[in-house]
């Protein structure tokens, strides 16, 4: 067991990485003859870190250890708690570039994208170090002439957070940050492909000052098994997660018992609706944006491209000529725009995807196979003629696949974008406003973008509606997911 080289020889700070996991306060290490798991670079299947495989009795330790701590990390200051927000979120600037490398060596995205998300995660950081110190109640006017009213926020208590490969920074430092600046205590358990990005986080919030057992990452390969250590351990009082639909109904069934506090942000299956009144440079500008940023593996993506008939030969047009120019390759590549897919059974999704659509009448008009760099490298694609019959329409692709289909009225768009089972992100392209209102509230989706395909940012409520989940992260509403309200009735 060794990290890999290639990985330290990129740090400035190779301590960044550990092959340990932060058990109630202490860093553990796989002890000889234990059960180990590896974590491999996409980009080209070396091994970069061996990691303890833990499972729920280190869970569990972990979960007593944040049920002490989090009673004196309660009772601390907003201000208090948002000083070591502060610090962490400088130590995660001050560290971005190693933060990154190690991103891009587990995950395989681009290295400018790895450094976006680090900076994206610590905006999470740096926002709710201020929330901490704004969680106000109210009074109420009594409802008796002896009676006094007031309602006080607390924090929830010990909460187990699930987080997924895609963005193992930021969907971490999306849950951490409020949770911890409303005074609760944390178990993470991040995917088995990207722990490493989670456990230097970890290593920073230490730094940072965060007392010991207020906050763990259990590394395992057996999640099934930590999921189950947190629904069914009473100590622990909110499950947060994000990843698929699937297994945030799994959770959701495992929660019931003890009728958990969920925050759900799941699957998406985002409709990019471009109207022929549209800005057409914009509306492809933004398509790459929504498609290809992340290789196509975020949640948000554009999944089905839908464009009016009077403009739909130009726009495939204008986007081929983009997607045309995105260089494919290892992450570290200067100039690469799109890495590795993170596992075969990803890879064979969007073949599967792919082959389907074609299959019933769609045409490839760019990419369509693996590239010939080979791995889990894919050309980005681009499909005309695709029809709602088709899987691209109905799942989510995760992939660099651009399905567009054609319409012909407003009416029968917004019928198509709606009908799914998720409602995460929408988006769509058009100048007139009324048009801009109609299509932006007929849209049952929680998030909409309008003339734009990057919608997601610290300041705003992330989330969605119908099987893509339940709460916000992120803004203002964030913070509450972690907090329970009491109510005070004083007879005076
Ligand atoms: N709404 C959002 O913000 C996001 C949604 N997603 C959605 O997630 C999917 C892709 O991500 P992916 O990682 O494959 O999703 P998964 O749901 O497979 O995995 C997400 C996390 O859940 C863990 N997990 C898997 N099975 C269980 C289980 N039975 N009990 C407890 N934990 C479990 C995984 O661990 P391990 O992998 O180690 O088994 C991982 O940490 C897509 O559908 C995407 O849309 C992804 C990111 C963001
Ligand atoms: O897809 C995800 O995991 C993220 O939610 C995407 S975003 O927050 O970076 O848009």
């Amino acid at each position: 067991m060794a990290i890999s080289e290639k990985l330290l020889s990129r740090l400035k700070d190779p301590s960044l990485v550990t092959e340990k996991a932060l058990i109630a306060g202490e860093w553990v290490g796989a002890s000889a003859g234990s059960a180990t798991f590896e974590v491999t670079n996409p980009a080209n299947g070396d091994v970069i870190a061996t990691l303890p495989d833990l499972g729920r009795a280190e869970t569990a330790r972990a979960i007593d250890a944040a049920y002490t701590a989090q009673k004196t990390w309660a009772a601390k200051t907003g201000k208090e708690r948002a000083a070591i927000l502060r610090r962490l979120y400088d130590l995660m600037v001050k560290n971005a570039d190693d933060l990154a490398a190690i991103l891009t060596m587990e995950m395989g995205k681009p290295l400018a994208e790895a450094k976006g998300e680090i900076l994206y995660g610590a905006s999470y950081v740096e926002w709710f170090g201020e929330e901490a110190k704004r969680i106000y109640g109210d009074t109420i006017p009594g409802h008796q002439a002896d009676k006094r009213i007031i309602v006080i926020k607390q924090p929830v208590g010990v909460v187990g957070a699930i987080t997924p490969w895609n963005f193992p920074n930021a969907m971490l430092a999306r849950k951490f940050a409020p949770a911890i600046a409303a005074g609760c205590a944390m178990i993470s358990k991040p995917a088995s492909e990207t722990p490493l990005s989670a456990l230097a986080l970890a290593l920073l919030a230490e730094r940072a000052g965060l007392p010991a057992g207020v906050f763990s990452v259990v590394t395992s390969s057996d999640s099934a098994s930590i999921g189950k250590e947190f629904t069914e351990n009473d100590k622990v009082r909110k499950l947060t997660f994000t990843g698929s639909t699937n297994v945030g109904r799994i959770l959701m069934r495992q929660g019931a018992d003890q009728i958990m506090k969920l925050g759900l942000e799941l699957g998406g299956n985002a409709p990019f609706i471009v109207f022929d009144d549209a800005d057409l440079d914009a509306a492809v500008e933004g398509a790459m944006v929504s498609k290809y940023r992340n290789n196509g593996q975020t949640c948000v993506c554009a999944n089905r491209l839908y464009v009016q008939a009077g403009v739909y030969d130009e726009f495939a047009r204008k986007l081929s000529e983009k997607v045309a120019e995105l260089k494919v390759g290892d992450g570290f590549e200067e100039g690469v725009k799109a890495g590795p897919l993170i596992t075969e059974k990803a890879l064979e999704k969007v073949e599967e995807h792919i082959a389907d659509a074609v299959s019933s009448g769609a045409r490839i008009l760019l990419g369509g196979k693996p590239d010939e760099k080979g791995g889990l490298f894919f050309q980005p694609t681009v499909l005309t003629g695709v029809t709602s019959e088709m899987k691209v329409a109905r799942e989510e692709t995760f992939g660099p696949v651009a399905p567009l289909f054609r319409f012909e009225t407003e009416e029968d768009v917004i019928a198509m974008a709606n009908n799914t089972e998720f409602g995460l992100a929408s988006y769509f392209y058009a100048k007139d406003m009324s048009k801009v209102f109609r299509v932006a509230e007929a849209l049952e989706y929680g998030m909409v973008g309008i003339n734009t395909g990057l919608i997601s940012t610290e300041v705003a409520p992330f989330g969605g509606i119908k099987q893509s989940g339940q709460g916000r992260e992120g803004s203002k509403y964030g913070i509450e997911d972690y907090l329970e309200i009491k109510y005070l009735c004083l007879s005076v």
